[in-house]
């Protein structure tokens, strides 16, 4: 059973919301004037990555309050929760435990009084030996010929961990083409097909519950475009995959099961990268790599169940976001990759986050008091410096912002590196000093400005500071330090949830609209008016139906 408890009854969270008071009128820059350890007694280290969380509007007592609350409302227990196999998805009856599939210490962790271990081996080692036969080339298409293009069919959960890891692993790719079709737009799986040879072509159908609509029409379109192309139904079997806890839907779809990689309903959807739903990653990067991913995960799970919460990196990341949510008011958080392998993390978590978090009723099922998960978004820097960072740096919202780089590049080019990092440690701390009126005085002068000029351009150059920032470090982007870094969120995802008193691994507000759609889509079929909606939904219908 998970705690239950309203946050904003603990003490902690009354001293809180009177330290608030005091921290808000102070800015980052005196704080560190006043403490020279302050990078030291607020930076962590785990293998070859190091958080800097000194650049937020913290002090000693901030954390301590922090830490206290995540006491309250018995964090430790939860997470014993979580690894030990309890039902802790109760609106869904299910354990969560990707942690398990990740698990490569191999002690029993037990589901309904069975050790789920012995499974998850064999899944891994069925996932070793197919991509192995891919990648090697023993595996022929029907005319004999080896695979050269793997194309992944699946939705949400099922496609954006391979997209966003097959992207940031990049440097470690074998020979395969990965493609991805995801959307039920055609133009996805229409251009993804062009010129593709259906002789040397692989389907992957990446479906947790094989019923999505999404992936059933792609995966549907992907076997009639093999059959068109000259394979027949016998042939289905060489090039078309399942990955999936559907066995029946499977089979019924007409891929044989022995073609089927398990995986089981207490992996989340958007937990799934490290099950069978990484099959894509183990052929793009090969399956020592993905073993290596899972490594850093279950290094990243080890430190998070048995570290002091104040050097826990995913509880520091949590606990501080909680004290921007809940008493700054922030509504959203950037993480911003130095990294351009690393361009659909924010996405990735936008998924992981706000679908785990985005939920307005508590574990009694009762409307919270307070704010929930933030909106979570970004894109790699240095893009977004010349995008949006106008609004961090000067707009009227706080913007609590994660700043992900790695030390060294896959690919040292003359400069370029040391340029995009000059560009990660100059933004955080801009974000933090700003420029005062004083400074942008003295710069306008030696522009030669008169004072006329000076006064009217101060206001427009000058900036606030205080901005808050994470800063994450890294040696390199590694399979390892990747599954670290993935982990550390998830866990982060966890533990804002365990505090808000929410569930965060089921995800019912995603149902309503795919109900309606349900609905809607008999009557798109004649020419008919349509009147059984409201007004607007009616007339947009009907102008659809005159135009199509
Ligand atoms: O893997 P599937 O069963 O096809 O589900 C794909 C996606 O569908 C739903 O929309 C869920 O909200 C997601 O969490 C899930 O990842």
């Amino acid at each position: 059973m998970l705690p239950n408890i309203d946050f904003t009854t603990t003490q902690s969270y009354k001293y809180l919301a009177d330290h608030y008071i005091d921290i808000v009128s102070q800015s980052l820059k005196s704080l560190f004037d006043a403490d020279n350890e302050r990078f030291d007694k607020f930076s962590i280290r785990f293998e070859e990555i190091l958080l800097d969380y000194s650049k937020n509007r913290i002090t000693d007592e901030t954390i301590a309050l922090l830490i206290q609350l995540a006491k309250e409302c018995r964090l430790n227990d939860a997470i014993k929760a979580m690894f030990s196999g309890e039902v802790i998805n109760a609106t869904e009856g299910r354990p969560v435990l990707h942690v398990a599939l990740r698990n490569q210490s191999n002690t029993p962790i037990l589901v309904d009084g069975k050790d789920v271990m012995p499974d998850v081996n064999r899944v891994l080692n069925q996932m070793k030996d197919f991509s192995e036969a891919i990648i090697s080339g023993s595996w022929k298409g029907y005319t004999g010929k080896a695979i050269t293009d793997v194309v992944n069919i699946g939705i949400g959960g099922s496609d954006l961990g391979p997209v966003m890891v097959t992207e940031a692993l990049k440097h470690y790719k074998n020979h395969l083409n990965m493609h991805f079709v995801s959307n039920v737009d055609a133009t996805h799986i229409v251009e993804t097909l062009k010129g593709l040879n259906a002789e040397t072509t692989l389907f992957l159908i990446a479906s947790k519950t094989f019923t999505t609509q999404e992936t059933m029409a792609n995966a549907h379109s992907a076997r009639d475009w093999f059959i068109k192309s000259g394979g027949k139904d016998q042939d289905v079997a060489k090039h078309f995959a399942a990955l999936s806890t559907n066995t029946e839907g499977v089979s019924k779809f007409g891929i044989d099961t022995k073609n089927m990689f398990e995986f089981w309903d207490w992996v989340g959807g958007r937990y799934s990268l490290w099950s069978a739903i990484g099959l894509s990653i183990a052929l793009s990067v090969g399956f020592d790599n993905f073993t290596e991913l899972l490594g850093g995960a279950h290094a990243m799970d080890n430190h998070f169940k048995s570290a002091e919460l104040n050097e826990n990196l995913p509880a520091i990341l949590a606990l501080v976001g909680i004290w921007y949510n809940n008493f700054f008011d922030a509504e959203t958080n950037a993480i911003l990759p130095y990294d351009q392998y690393m361009h659909r993390f924010a996405a990735y978590f936008q998924q992981g986050d706000m679908e785990s978090n985005g939920k307005h009723v508590d574990r009694n099922g009762k409307h919270v008091e307070y704010s929930t998960g933030p909106i979570i978004w970004g894109e790699p820097g240095t893009n977004g410096q010349h995008a949006f960072y106008q609004l961090i740096h000067q707009g009227t919202k706080l913007i609590p912002c994660d700043f992900i780089a790695p030390a060294q590049s896959h690919n040292p080019l003359g400069e370029h590196h040391a340029m995009l990092l000059s560009n990660f440690f100059a933004q955080t701390e801009a974000l933090m000093n700003g420029k005062t009126h004083e400074e942008v005085v003295a710069e306008l002068q030696k522009a030669g400005k008169s004072p006329a000029e000076i006064e009217k351009l101060a206001p427009f150059k000058e900036f606030e500071g205080n901005r808050p920032t994470n800063s994450i470090l890294v040696k390199m982007i590694t399979p390892r330090t990747l599954g670290s870094l993935i982990a550390m969120y998830e866990h982060k995802i966890f533990v804002q949830g365990i505090i808000w008193n929410i569930y965060s691994f089921d995800q019912w507000g995603v149902e309503l609209g795919k109900q309606l759609a349900g609905k809607i889509l008999p009557e798109l079929k004649n020419n008919d008016e349509i009147t059984s909606h409201d007004s607007s939904t009616n007339g947009l219908i009907n102008q659809y139906k005159a135009w199509r």
